[in-house]
Order: structure tokens, then sequence, then C-alpha cells
């Protein structure tokens, strides 16, 4: 999927317009505060544009799954508060549980060029999810252009993400266009040898990205839970590691399109066994042949990171999706840890799928030295697996 021939802001003639811009500001929370504004920070760029460019600007996003309901819980308060401190600035907020009522109405209508106004949840309403056409309608009559940067819910046809486009003359922002650019050299045009690095619980959940990967890269590198059902189906005991029994085939017959394809798929030859999957669990790191029958794989091991490190040491192009081992044990963080060590360290173009990695890979102190950490995780999957975004798809060619 390439952005290059759809309309970007600079196309639409913003100064002295009203407008949208649906971001993703689904940011984790813990007791009301906001414990995580990467995403909230990622959208400044547009925003700032936008101001600088003299128009007035109406923020839109979801928060969390209120499943078409307004609940206090999931409300944006918070995130109109932070995008004021990170630009020093007062954003207004459209605490209306309508999303579109009287109140919002009211402030959009009075919202000035240069001034900021965020829309309550849009996610209060349950018409969104269902890219209702009247919804769409009356978020359109709050503004008079359309911006979609909500780069983590393009894989969402939504009213805020798609539906609003039909309405209203639309582009799309910098975060969108950035995300597209990476992940979409990485898979269109990547330097060479390109590795891809998959990981996290279930092969189920991969499939896709592996078999649209298995046709462009030099190195598939599987790690985490989804390693364990490979490694059985090539005969080695796992014991009670996590294994999805109905993929043994399927993983067999994609190791033979690897072999077939002449791609290099590299699994581990060693991991940490644990007893249980808790912090006071008792483990030690075992060669995969000697893996105990009662056994919880959890980590790769010393062996499997000397690898896996030499194999990012030579790639040009490196993807990265889903950790290495449960993470979030620090005692099973290692392999993690090395792999998001090695890629700091490597001049390849470093890409970063969101979700579990990207959060991996903050927490370890790594991300400056990465290339493009993505904003999404589910939307940087879909990408990874070639599919068409809706959120992407619905901007318009210049
Ligand atoms: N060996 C393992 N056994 C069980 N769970 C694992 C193992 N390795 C990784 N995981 C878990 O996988 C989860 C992340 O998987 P997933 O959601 O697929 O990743 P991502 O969000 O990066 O796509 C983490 O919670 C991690 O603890
Ligand atoms: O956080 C999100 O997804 P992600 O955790 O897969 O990145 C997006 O905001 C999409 O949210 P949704 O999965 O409730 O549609």
């Amino acid at each position: 999927m390439s952005v290059l021939h759809k309309k970007r802001m600079e196309d639409l003639k913003v100064s002295g317009e009203k407008v949208l811009v649906r971001c993703d500001f689904n940011v984790p929370m813990k007791e009301g505060s906001i414990t995580d504004d990467i995403r909230i920070r990622a959208a400044l760029p547009t925003v700032e544009y936008l101001l600088k460019e003299n128009a007035a600007v109406i923020l839109m996003s979801h928060l969390g799954r209120p499943k078409g309901e307004a609940n206090p819980k999931y409300s944006l308060k918070p995130v109109a508060q932070r995008i004021g401190e990170l630009l020093n600035k007062q954003v207004l907020f459209a605490d209306d549980n309508l999303v579109t009522g009287e109140t919002a109405q009211q402030m959009a209508s009075a919202l000035k060029p240069g001034e900021i106004l965020l829309l309550q949840n849009v996610r209060y309403r349950k018409e969104e999810e269902k890219n209702d056409t009247l919804f769409s309608k009356e978020l359109a009559s709050l503004g008079t252009m359309y911006v979609n940067d909500a780069f983590g819910t393009a894989h969402r046809a939504h009213c805020s993400t798609t539906g609003l486009a039909e309405y209203l003359p639309a582009a799309m922002g910098f975060l969108i266009e950035r995300e597209v650019q990476f992940l979409g050299k990485a898979l269109e045009n990547p330097e060479k040898p390109f590795v891809a690095i998959l990981g996290g619980a279930k092969v189920s959940d991969k499939i896709g990205v592996i078999e649209n990967l298995m046709t462009k890269v030099d190195i598939l590198i599987i790690g985490g839970g989804m390693a364990y059902t490979f490694l059985k189906a090539k005969g080695f005991e796992i014991g009670k590691s996590l294994l999805e029994e109905d993929k043994l085939d399927l993983a067999t017959e994609l190791m033979e399109k690897a072999a077939a394809s002449n791609v290099t798929m590299l699994l581990p030859v060693d991991t940490v066994t644990a007893d249980a999957v808790s912090e006071d669990a008792a483990y030690k790191t075992v060669m995969m042949e000697n893996m105990p029958v009662d056994g919880i794989g959890v980590d790769i091991g010393p062996e499997t990171i000397n690898q896996y490190t030499k194999a990012i040491k030579e790639a040009k192009t490196v993807v990265w999706n889903g950790p290495m081992g449960v993470f979030e044990i620090n005692a099973f963080a290692n392999g993690t840890r090395e792999v998001a060590k090695a890629l700091a360290a490597s001049d390849a173009v470093t890409i970063i799928g969101g979700g579990d990695s990207a959060a991996a890979v903050e927490q370890l102190g790594f991300a400056e030295a990465m290339t493009h950490i993505s904003t999404g995780g589910g939307a940087s999957l879909e990408f990874l697996e070639g599919k068409l975004l809706p959120g992407i798809a619905a901007i318009p060619e210049k």
C-alpha cells in the first residue's frame, strides 16, 4: 500500500477552515491518569501544522471500548489536558455524552482559527462502529474539512475513520503518512538482507504476517510462545509450553514453504523452561532436545540469542513484531531485551510493529535507536499481512 497519490494536508487549503482530525488517542490509563502518551505525542505534528496554517482544529478519537454508551471511565478529558500541556496551549474539551450534541455544536461553532477543541469519545455512540451514515453526517456538520491521522485505528471502518471522508474534503495526516512510508518501504522495496522477527503468544495471530513476509524476507526468525508449535511440529518435546495443536500441520507447511523459497527460518535451539509462568517460578535453561516433559518454555535461551543477534547484525532491514518470551516477568525478559539491544546497535532500517514489542522496546529504553516504532498494534499487523487498511483506503487520491 502506498500513500504517494493520497491527498496530503497541503492539498487542502486549510486556512480559515474548521478541520476535523481523527487521531488515535486510545492511550493506556490507570486510575484516570495517562500512563503512556506516545500516541498523543505522535499526533502533534499534524495538529501543529494545522494551527500554523491558521485552521481551527477539532480533534476526535476513541478511548477503550465503551460499547456505544457514555461512560466516564472512558472520557477523553485527561487527553485534552495532556495535549494542552504538550503544546503549552489551551485545549477546549466538549464534555458531551452525545459527542455531537448541543455542547459540541456550540463549541465547534464558536471555535476560531488557531484554537483546538477535543470532542468526547466517539465510541460513546453506538453508530460509530457501524459506520452509520447519520452519525458521519453529524460529525461532518461540526467542521468543514477532514484529516485522518489515526494510524492505530486505520484497520477499522468506522464513522470517524472512513465515513467522514465521504462528506468533507479529506486528506491524511503526517502520522499516517510516516507509518505507511516506513512499513510500506520495508514490504515493497527493502534493503537486503531483510530479516523479520516474529514472536508473541500465538501462531494463529501471526499466520497472515508469516505468509506475506515469507515472499519478501531472507531470514525469518521465530520466537515467543508461538515458536513451540513449530518446534513440536519438528518433533521436539515442548513440555507444557504454549501449543496450538490445530496449527501443527500449518507450521510444517510454513517450514516447507520457507525451505522451498530459500528463506532461512530460525527457530529456538535452547529455551528457558519454568515450572510456572510467575515471578516466583523455578527456571533453568536447556537445549531444546533436553526440554523436560513438565517444563514451560518462557523465553529463548543464550545460544538462540546468539544466532538471532548474528542474523540481525548482518541485516539491512529488520521488521520485528512480538516479544521473544514472557517479557512482563523480568527473569523471562532476556531474549526480548537482547533482541531489542541488537536492533538498537544495528545500522539497518529497524521497524517495530506496535503492541507488545513496541511497549517492550520503550520499557527497555531502546526507542530512540529504532528507525520507526509503529503506533498501531492491530493496524501494523494487518499492514504487514498485506491487507488494505480501510482508514487509508478512504482517503481520496490527489
Ligand atoms: N513463551 C511464551 N509463553 C507464553 N506467552 C508468551 C511467550 N512468549 C511471549 N508470550 C506473550 O505474548 C504476549 C504478546 O503477544 P502478542 O500480543 O502476540 O504480541 P504483539 O502485541 O507484539 O503482537 C506477551 O504478553 C507475552 O507475555
Ligand atoms: O489500541 C488499538 O489497537 P492495538 O492495541 O491493536 O494497537 C487501537 O486504538 C484500536 O482499538 P480497537 O481494537 O478497540 O479498535
